[in-house]
């Protein structure tokens, strides 16, 4: 990899100094922005170089942007984000000396889609399929962005939930090409050199995870990479952050997955576990050295075990903003965005989410996340937290959250939502039998925990049964779409973690699938906080994306069952989160950029603003530097 700075408006002073330190400089600015001229005149070379890049442009649309590479030859091809294979114009290959090293007739980006697509579609396996997908990004950027974003529905399954899951797994063996960074125990000491290893100045986003709960798949260790590179990809695909800004990172603290750790082939520390103080003390150390370099990047953490996660959250959500957990805040996003639509659906009024009685099997913290997320919405509406509190009843796997005995090292969330009107431990089927629950929440990441005899339990006291099985993958959630369907007659509303297709009852009507997964959440906070360079990420940022989310879909489809657009649409429902976000963000003074006064006036002008910043995989200018 190389050096590649790219510019948005705002980091217009960076990139400058960085050309004035030869690196390679990718700029893209919107059109209408000012600071356009101001660049393009300041830099008389990358203009002249620009001007002949768009003359000899005549098979694709090309993007404004513009790749000022030092690179020649070979070199240029095997960086992907300079690749652009059988697409090369006649220009490039002669200023880039590429004459003879890619075939001579120049195909237009939708040729090589076609190619690529009919390859794809010979692919035997999901896991062929993710590798497949895995070496396009490795090769051409915006080949792979552009196919992901046109196939969005059909490949997101395979970049992401559920056959990421078995990617990693299998990480180990299949493993080709280093793609992020990984900091393991041995580099502790090196952390705040290691981070300047990364060739990119402009991080806006790192993904980092230590592989302690993968999904629902347990400790996959430093097998964990495919998370963050897959996170990644949404924000990419799904809300324009440029590629290059973004940083995938495995923790390598060890693992306590012995069979993994045995592997001859496992590529992480073969030991187990930091844990304690010395862990903490050790993630102290990677963020500080993370804040050394990039202070301003949006630190997502992902995939932490639910006996640290909180605990990191807490510790760095105010001290070294901007910082938040997806399983714990995103996925309360989309739950609250979930239940919201519901209300919607069954003609009830957002006011009513103060009467639901939600059950939750799961209270790890993607549970207790959601269901403190679900009672903030609460309290919201004017009701007070404790009473808001009240609406839950929450099982894990020892039964119903009670009061007695408990570890005094429990949780103040998890404390706050025992129940001492029922007794401790009872089962999921006996809770529900005597909550007459009007939601049944799972993030339990058990398989068929839903069972018939739960559903069937639920639909009797509710005429619409909100049913919303969030464990992933597929493998692990509580129950399918057509379990819920046939055994509630139809009457469910549903929402899975992981895609399920829409079910067709016997007597010919639709029912529909949706996806409730924090994907809706995640990418649109990080456009908000790169283009507006929010310095902290609040929950009032999150609950006024699912309010946004919950309101996307008119009455009509709401009515038919589907809770918010269908994945295919997430560019736009990130634009109108990363609004929202954006919004909140103005009223509590946390921004550090000064946004034009036409973002600041009206709705439609800061998305029209947030749209100008997504980028777009469209071959640009590549200039010689
Ligand atoms: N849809 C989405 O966007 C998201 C879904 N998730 C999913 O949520 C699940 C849980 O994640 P974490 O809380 O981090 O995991 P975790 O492993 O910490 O928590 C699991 C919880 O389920 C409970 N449990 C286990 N067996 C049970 C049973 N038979 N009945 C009732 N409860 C049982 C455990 O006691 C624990 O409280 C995972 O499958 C994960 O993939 C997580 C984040 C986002
Ligand atoms: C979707 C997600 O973040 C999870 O299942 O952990
Ligand atoms: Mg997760």
């Amino acid at each position: 990899m190389r050096n590649i700075i790219r510019a948005s408006f705002a980091k217009r002073p960076a990139i400058l100094g960085s050309l004035r330190n030869g690196f390679v400089a990718h700029v893209r600015t919107p059109p209408s922005s000012p600071f356009r001229t101001l660049f393009t005149r300041t830099s008389a070379a990358l203009q002249h170089e620009e001007r002949i890049g768009a003359l000899e442009c005549g098979l694709d649309e090309r993007s404004d942007e513009v790749l000022k590479t030092k690179h020649r030859g070979l070199s240029v091809i095997h960086d992907p984000s300079l690749n652009r294979g059988s697409g090369f114009s006649v220009d490039e290959r002669e200023r880039l000396l590429l004459r003879g090293l890619v075939p001579p007739r120049r195909q237009a980006l939708e040729q090589q889609i076609e190619r690529v697509m009919s390859t794809y579609e010979r692919q035997r396996t999901d896991l062929d399929k993710f590798q497949f997908m895995s070496m396009l990004m490795d090769r051409n950027t915006v080949l792979f962005y552009r196919i992901l974003m046109d196939n969005f529905e059909k490949l997101a399954p395979i970049v992401y939930t559920p056959v990421v899951g078995e990617a990693c797994q299998k990480f180990h063996a299949i493993y080709r090409r280093t793609r992020g960074m990984y900091f393991s125990i041995e580099d502790r000491a090196h952390f705040r050199t290691m981070v300047y290893n990364w060739p990119v100045d402009d991080v806006d986003v790192i993904v980092v995870t230590d592989g302690s709960r993968v999904l629902a798949l347990g400790d996959l260790g430093c097998n964990s990479m495919n998370i963050p590179i897959g996170k990644l990809s949404l924000y990419v695909s799904g809300a324009g952050i440029s590629p290059t800004n973004t940083l995938p990172v495995v923790l390598d603290v060890g693992t306590d997955n012995e069979e993994l750790r045995d592997h001859p082939l496992y590529l992480g520390l073969p030991r187990k576990r930091l844990r304690g103080d010395e862990y903490i003390s050790l993630i102290d150390d990677w963020i500080s050295a993370v804040r050394h370099r990039w202070p301003n990047a949006l630190i997502q953490f992902e995939d932490f075990s639910s006996d640290v996660a909180a605990t990191l959250l807490k510790r760095y959500r105010h001290k070294h903003a901007p910082v938040f957990n997806d399983d714990i805040q995103s996925t309360g996003c989309i739950a609250v965005a979930s239940v919201l639509s519901s209300l919607r659906a069954r003609g009830l009024e957002p006011s009513d989410i103060a009467h639901e009685k939600i059950v939750c099997a799961g209270a790890g913290s993607a549970g207790l996340g959601v269901c403190e997320a679900i009672a903030q919405a609460i309290e919201a509406e004017g009701q007070a937290l404790e009473d808001a509190y009240n609406r839950f009843y929450i099982v894990d796997e020892n039964g119903l959250l009670g009061t007695g005995t408990h570890s005094k090292n429990e949780s103040p969330t998890r404390r706050k939502f025992r129940r001492s009107d029922l007794p401790a431990g009872l089962s999921l089927k006996e809770v529900i039998e005597k909550v007459k629950p009007t939601v049944l929440l799972g993030l339990s990441g058990r398989g068929g925990l839903f069972t018939k005899d739960v559903i069937k339990e639920m639909a009797k006291h509710v005429d619409v049964p909100v049913i919303f099985p969030m464990s992933n993958p597929s493998t692990a959630s509580e129950c399918t779409a057509e379990q819920a369907f046939d055994w509630t007659s139809g009457r469910a509303l549903f929402a899975s973690g992981s895609p399920f297709g829409n079910v067709t009852m016997p007597n010919g009507v639709v029912k529909y699938s949706n996806q409730a997964n924090n994907v809706y959440s995640f990418p649109g906070l990080g456009l908000a906080v790169t283009a507006l360079r929010i310095s902290c990420v609040t929950d009032l940022m999150f609950l006024a994306a699912a309010r946004t989310i919950a309101t996307l879909l008119p009455d009509e489809d709401v009515q038919k069952g589907l809770l918010f657009p269908g994945v295919n649409k997430l560019r736009n429902v990130s634009v109108e989160v990363a609004a929202s976000v954006a919004q909140v963000a103005i009223d509590q003074g946390l921004t550090g950029n000064v946004l034009p006064d036409s973002a600041l006036k009206s709705r439609e002008g800061l998305t029209d603003f947030l749209r100008e910043q997504m980028w777009e995989p469209k071959y640009g200018h590549i200039v010689a530097g």
